[in-house]
């Protein structure tokens, strides 16, 4: 099976600061690729160097086995930045028609019309008098010109309402559908989980989780159990126990951080704590992300 994309302790340097550390992962085709990570993680700045658009300061990138920069791949990507430049000079069609020049087996005009969502008059605009969504519209056709066999999209999604949003994704979902790798970085924890089949977790320019969604919230989550206790709180005798990873006390409650919150009841009940009120928190996806940015990254 070809390999789509292969990075090998990929690592780039600005001005003696890292945004990428030593990342090395690899893609296979069909997987549909979150990078996701909080903001200056290092996700752009492993994009664009998958890209072929900045050198890295050490390591390899490779997509479809060659160099980023080769004729022979450029015509299999497609690519959506974070910053929407089209060239303003054009109408859309025109703009349309350019970008569909550039690859051997494009899509056909009505279907990049359709992926654009404009229609008539609209289409013979100059794209630079076009709304934030409409230019979004159009740069997502254009990186779709190709029917690229692999594309990027750099937090696609920042300012889509939620409507375009469902849309963009259906789109995305469509062409992964049709057996093509898709790589998109993120913020939003909950679209990764949503779209993605991998995701890559990024944080501080390292690449500190790689799985499926199911196992990076597995990893992230941080159960509890919690509960009113009468008298003294006996901190160390909780930490001493099997399964309890940390215990603080929190608005008049016991909170027992554990990965197994069955066990630690069962612990609880047999030495017979004189507790009440007992709640399991299962952790929320939201608050582990969050807790990463904190975090020097997960092990
Ligand atoms: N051209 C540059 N010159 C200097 N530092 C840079 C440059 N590009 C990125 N950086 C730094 O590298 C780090 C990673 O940035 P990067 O844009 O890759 O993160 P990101 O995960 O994409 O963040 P965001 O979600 O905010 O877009 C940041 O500390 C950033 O300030």
């Amino acid at each position: 099976m070809e390999t789509i994309v292969e990075i090998n302790n990929l690592t780039k340097e600005f001005k003696g600061k890292r945004a990428v550390e030593d990342v090395s992962f690899s893609i296979k085709p069909g997987e549909v690729v979150a990078i996701l990570g909080p903001n200056g993680a290092g996700k752009s700045t492993a994009i664009l160097m998958m890209l072929g658009l900045l050198h890295p300061t050490s390591g390899t990138v490779s997509l479809f086995n060659q160099k980023p920069q080769e004729q022979k791949v450029r015509e299999r990507i497609g690519v959506m930045l974070q910053q929407v430049s089209i060239m303003d000079a054009l109408k859309v069609k025109e703009l349309l028609a350019l970008f569909r020049s550039y690859y051997p087996t494009p899509l056909s005009m009505e279907e990049m019309i359709r992926l654009t969502g404009m229609q008539g008059s609209e289409l013979n605009r100059r794209t630079d008098k076009l709304s934030g969504g409409q230019k979004r519209r159009v740069s997502f056709a254009l990186a779709m010109a190709g029917n690229p066999d692999l594309v990027f999209f750099d937090e696609p999604t920042v300012g889509m309402d939620s409507t375009a949003r469902k849309q963009f994704w259906e789109k995305v979902r469509q062409h992964a559908n049709a057996g093509k790798t898709v790589l998109f970085s993120t913020h939003y924890l909950q679209e990764a989980d949503d779209v993605a089949t991998r995701i890559l977790l990024f944080n501080e320019g390292k690449l500190v989780a790689d799985g499926s969604p199911a196992s990076i919230k597995q990893r992230l989550l941080k159960k509890a159990v919690s509960f009113k206790m009468d008298g003294h709180f006996p901190k160390e005798q909780f930490l001493a126990m099997e399964h309890i990873s940390d215990v603080s006390e929190e608005k008049g409650r016991i909170v027992i951080q554990t990965e197994d919150t069955d066990r630690v009841l069962s612990s609880l009940f047999s030495i017979e704590m004189p507790i009440s009120d007992i709640a399991i928190d299962k952790g929320r996806l939201e608050d582990a992300f969050e807790q990463l940015t904190v975090e020097q990254g997960v092990s």
